[in-house]
């Protein structure tokens, strides 16, 4: 996270909406209410600090409880839903992610066994399932959703495309649900924002919490987003895939692909995790092609040395040199990407032919695979203590929120503070470096 954007982090950034009084005593027992402050957990009266050291929290030059601060995730004593009478829908939107069906078990399990809530209906097929247009909704319980965590991609189905809020609201309104998870990336949050505030202005105290979705680990303010962890780990396979291709014949060269629009994470990380890559390139850092500290002439030197050669590169890298080319957009609006891994891997072939290098080229593109896999138990965990904090949140009626982790706590954030901006790589921050001195590559910034 940027020093800056931090510093400029005012009061109305942080503050969660909340649908009214909590009046209903919470029917959690068994001493879930009970603990004591600690170390490791941030009692309901209390606030987790958004700065992580003194430095930038001395910069600020104000007051100990002056310092920004995020609402603490975790149960409340008092709720704003009767959960005998609650109603609550989930759906899915945007693109796969490990652990999308881990967190529809969680929010289940967690209503029904914990809070009492029994009516829970499974929206079909991301925003489209909360149109006339979609199909029925299916009703969740423990029962149904058992084994779905096993599964990677998610039981409820997804999609792209963009659906009118009053439209959504409106079928809210009709199926009487009284909360809406929305579990998705930046587009689904900014739809649950529209929700959210279409609700608000039609005076229905519709509580709508995200759980933030993406395996590109592009939504700020969160320590690191559900799935990421096993999408990298699948990454780094098939860049183990290609080290061994590479290492294994007389100028082997070998270009793995990855996932990655705006925010190069899963490529650093699966390089980190991997241990033989000789040059990752990201979208955040604009290394050029030609030239003594470009591309081609790292790889060149990089074959000449060990006789072999590793890169990989995020799908978000280098799409300036297609500019003048018309890639148009998805059906939510995101721009289609060029395929940098073909050019890549063609520019590579030509420059090293025309060098006179012997060089075997082998291009690896791991695609949906990485995304497509079910959560790894570090990602499980993640996910079912997510779903945990997304209905505490919900049944205390936050609205507009999401459920996140900030320096290792729960933590209720506003949705528009983490849509606003985009976690990406900071090319002069402690992850870039470690990846530069795994890599040997030249430095870029
Ligand atoms: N600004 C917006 N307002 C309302 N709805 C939006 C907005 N942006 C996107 N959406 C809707 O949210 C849904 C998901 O958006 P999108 O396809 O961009 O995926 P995402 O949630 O960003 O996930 P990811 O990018 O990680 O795959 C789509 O139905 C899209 O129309
Ligand atoms: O092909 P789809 O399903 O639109 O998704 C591709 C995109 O989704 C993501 O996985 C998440 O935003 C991106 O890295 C990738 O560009
Ligand atoms: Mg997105």
């Amino acid at each position: 996270m940027d020093t800056d954007e931090q510093l400029q982090l005012t009061p109305e950034h942080l503050a969660v909406r909340t649908l009214g009084e909590l009046t209903f005593p919470s029917p959690l027992d068994g001493g879930l209410l009970e603990r004591g402050e600690s170390m490791h957990y941030v009692g309901e009266h209390d606030r987790v600090l958004v700065d992580g050291t003194l430095g930038v929290a001395s910069r600020r030059g104000v007051p100990v409880e002056e310092l920004p601060t995020f609402e603490p995730g975790g149960p409340r004593r008092k709720l704003y839903f009767d959960p005998k009478k609650t109603k609550v829908g989930i759906v899915t939107c945007g693109g796969l992610c490990p652990g999308l069906n881990n967190v529809i078990r969680g929010l289940v399990g967690e209503l029904a066994e914990h809070y009492g809530v029994h009516s829970v209906l499974g929206f079909r097929d991301g925003y489209l399932g909360l149109t006339p247009l979609g199909a029925e909704p299916v009703e969740l319980t423990p029962e149904s959703v058992r084994w779905i965590n096993q599964q990677g991609g998610t039981v409820l189905g997804t999609s792209r495309g963009g659906q009118d809020p009053k439209v959504m609201v409106e079928t809210l309104r009709l199926r009487q649900i009284d909360v809406l998870f929305v579990i998705g990336g930046d587009g689904s949050l900014r739809g649950a924002q529209a929700i959210a505030d279409e609700s608000l202005r039609q005076g229905l105290p519709i509580a709508v919490v995200g759980v933030p979705k993406t395996i590109d680990n592009d939504i700020p303010w969160i320590d690191r987003s559900f799935g990421f962890q096993t999408a990298f780990g699948r990454a780094a396979e098939s860049i183990r895939s290609a080290a061994t291709e590479a290492r294994s014949h007389r100028g082997g060269v070998g270009l793995v692909k990855l996932m990655g629009r705006h925010s190069g994470f899963i490529a650093a990380y699966a390089t980190l995790a991997s241990d033989d890559v000789d040059l990752v390139l990201i979208p955040e850092v604009p290394m050029p092609l030609d030239g003594e500290r470009g591309v081609l002439a790292h790889v060149e030197r990089t074959l000449d040395r060990q006789g072999h050669a590793l890169i990989v590169v995020a799908e978000g890298y280098g799409q300036d040199m297609f500019a003048g080319t018309e890639g148009g957009a998805d059906p939510s609006g995101n721009a289609k990407l060029f395929d940098i891994g073909k050019k890549l891997r063609d520019e590579l072939g030509s420059h090293l032919t025309a060098a006179g290098t012997d060089f075997q080229l082998r291009y690896v593109d791991p695609g949906y695979a990485i995304r497509s896999v079910p959560a790894n138990s570090h990602d499980s965990v993640y996910c079912t203590r997510l779903a945990q904090a997304a209905v505490h949140a919900a049944m205390a009626g936050r609205t507009a929120t999401v459920a996140g982790r900030w320096h290792g706590r729960f933590v209720n954030l506003p949705i528009p503070l983490v849509t606003r901006t985009r976690n990406q790589v900071d090319p002069r921050g402690d992850l870039w470096l470690s990846v530069l001195e795994a890599t040997g590559q030249p430095v870029h910034v």
